[in-house]
């Protein structure tokens, strides 16, 4: 294969994302070499809020497309597409804020590009050869937010409902959900769906074997 694909992986908030494509990624990497596999998430995009107060960076909606740039993510996925290696940002759900550090990422023949509002937007779509939609249900995803974001994310159970019924709800069903639609498959139970996890694996090979 001499071209790069590049396969988007979407869905709600904690809906197993990460966990599917760092699985993907693990299984890999071995037998696909250094130059093989790399992941790019979309969270690394959001817009830095170093210049806000933490009261103005709690209050802000996280979940529209505003809040990322797009633009520099999908430079990053031409820019790998051309053989050329990128920084990766580095952003911290903590202080809301990117961090001083970014990640280099590698030229490899598989990207996956894995985020919640990837679908979303037109443009970026044009950039996937393959999408996935992981189709975990709401109340799944909640639960598995509320854990995430206590353990991981510096929150408390207050702030992760509020935030949750103001923003991260009606994001869902205004912008990721109609989004599934654009997905050429669809994983349902989340990161762990190993049958998904190696039609996937299946599919990357047959490409790095035409
Ligand atoms: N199928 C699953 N079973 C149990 N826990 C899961 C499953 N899928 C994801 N998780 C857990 O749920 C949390 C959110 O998953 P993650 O992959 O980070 O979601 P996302 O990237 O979509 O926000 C993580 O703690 C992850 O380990
Ligand atoms: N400063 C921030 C930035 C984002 N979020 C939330 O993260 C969610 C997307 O990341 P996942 O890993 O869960 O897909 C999104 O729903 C934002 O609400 C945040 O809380 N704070």
């Amino acid at each position: 294969m001499s071209k790069t694909t590049v396969i988007a992986i979407a869905g709600a908030s904690a809906s197993g994302k990460s966990l599917f494509a760092s699985t993907v990624y693990q299984e890999l990497v071995a037998e696909l070499g250094s130059d093989g596999i790399a992941i790019l998430a979309e969270d690394a995009y959001y817009r830095d809020q170093s210049h806000m107060t933490m009261e103005q960076r709690v209050l802000t909606n996280y979940d529209q497309p505003s809040a990322f740039e797009h633009d520099l993510l999908k430079q990053h996925i031409r820019d790998l597409r051309d053989g050329k290696a990128v920084e990766m940002p580095q952003y911290s759900h903590t202080t809301h804020t990117r961090l001083p550090e970014s990640i280099p990422v590698a030229p490899a023949k598989v990207i996956m590009v894995e985020g919640i509002l990837l679908l979303t937007d037109p443009s970026l779509r044009e950039e996937f050869d393959i999408s996935v939609f992981m189709d975990t249900p709401l109340d799944i995803c909640l639960l598995r937010r509320i854990k995430r974001d206590i353990e991981e994310r510096g929150r408390n159970l207050q702030s992760v409902t509020e935030q949750y019924e103001k923003y991260v709800r009606p994001a869902f069903f205004d912008h990721i959900f109609p989004s599934k639609q654009y997905a050429d498959l669809v994983v349902t139970r989340g990161g762990r769906n190993e049958i998904a996890i190696d039609i996937i694996k299946t599919k990357i090979r047959q490409l790095l074997a035409e």
